[in-house]
């Protein structure tokens, strides 16, 4: 039970005759880094709702951090980290005073300093959140949404608007909260973001579950055929494979030596989202 942070089983919910989540089955680790795939529609932020306690379900169990969002208490709130879009409501405010006033809600906050620093924005710590740029302003969201200590953070598309350095630097942040034992939901449709951070994932389409797993071996990536491609004596030549080593040890004897322009690669993780989407939308 510790190690459980989040238990769904049998997740419904339905909006008028629209069946938004249908039956829907989640398990998320303590202390993992855990992504939600699909398509627009999906029913993923509808879930993710009803895991912080801010949608009702029409049917299913649901558990989160040992309670039931449904009826959740207080504590429990505190215990749940949200990254919202706050920088409407908190424009006028400077950062460290944003940060600050976010902290007074908790029963046992993080300095708010020391996460102003965490989150890379020490250096503006007075200015306006309202004058920042979008992925600045974006860092207070995630320096208030872990303002609380949380147990569980929910983290829906983090990264849009960063440039891809700042990416980089958003997702040593997201890892050092998990090394720190924080559970993280990660939302995104960023595949080599959910790549890079997830330890597990889920792909929801139509409300259901249709894939679980890690990212390297999600869907039989890991054991989907190689592609060897090399540059021939007749221009470029591709062979796909399940055993590319005796193929780049023949290749190897043949070039006595190196293969020229060798690459040897698998089905990258969009490869086998994007097939598994198009494998749900035949099955109709
Ligand atoms: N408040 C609502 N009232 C009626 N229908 C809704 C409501 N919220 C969501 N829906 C519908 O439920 C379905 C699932 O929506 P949801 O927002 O959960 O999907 P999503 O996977 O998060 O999509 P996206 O990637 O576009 O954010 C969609 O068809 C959406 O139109």
């Amino acid at each position: 039970m510790a190690e459980t942070a989040v238990r769904v089983r049998g997740l419904r919910k339905v909006y008028g005759d629209h069946v938004a989540v249908d039956g829907l089955d989640l398990d998320i680790r303590r202390g993992e880094i855990f992504g939600i795939l699909g398509p627009n529609g999906a029913g993923k932020s509808t879930t993710v709702e009803i895991l912080e306690g801010h949608r009702k379900r029409d049917a299913g169990e649901v558990d989160v951090l040992g309670e039931d969002p449904g009826k959740a208490s207080r504590r429990w709130k505190s215990r749940i980290g949200i990254v919202w879009q706050n920088e409407i409501v908190i424009g006028d405010l400077k950062v460290a005073e944003a940060v600050r006033h976010f902290a007074s809600y908790f029963p046992n906050p993080r300095d708010p300093e020391e996460i102003i620093e965490l989150v890379g924005l020490t250096e503006k710590a007075n200015a306006r959140v309202g004058g920042l740029s979008g992925g600045q302003r974006r860092r207070v969201d995630v320096a208030i949404g872990v303002i609380g200590r949380p147990e569980l953070l929910f983290l829906d598309e983090p990264t849009t608007g960063f440039d891809p350095a700042a990416r980089r630097q958003f997702w040593d942040l997201i890892r050092s909260l998990a090394d720190g034992g924080t559970s993280i939901v990660l939302t995104s449709h960023y595949l080599d973001e959910v790549e890079a951070l997830a330890d597990r994932l889920a792909v929801v389409v139509k409300g259901k579950v249709v894939a679980e797993g890690d990212p390297a071996t999600l869907g039989g990536r890991a054991s989907a055929q190689a592609q060897v491609s090399w540059l021939g004596a007749d221009g470029p030549m591709t062979h796909r494979t399940d055993s590319p080593t005796t193929v780049v040890s023949e290749l190897a004897a043949y070039f006595k030596g190196e293969i020229p322009e060798l690459t040897v690669t698998r089905p990258s993780l969009e490869d086998i989202y994007l097939g598994l989407i198009k494998e749900q939308e035949t099955v109709a």
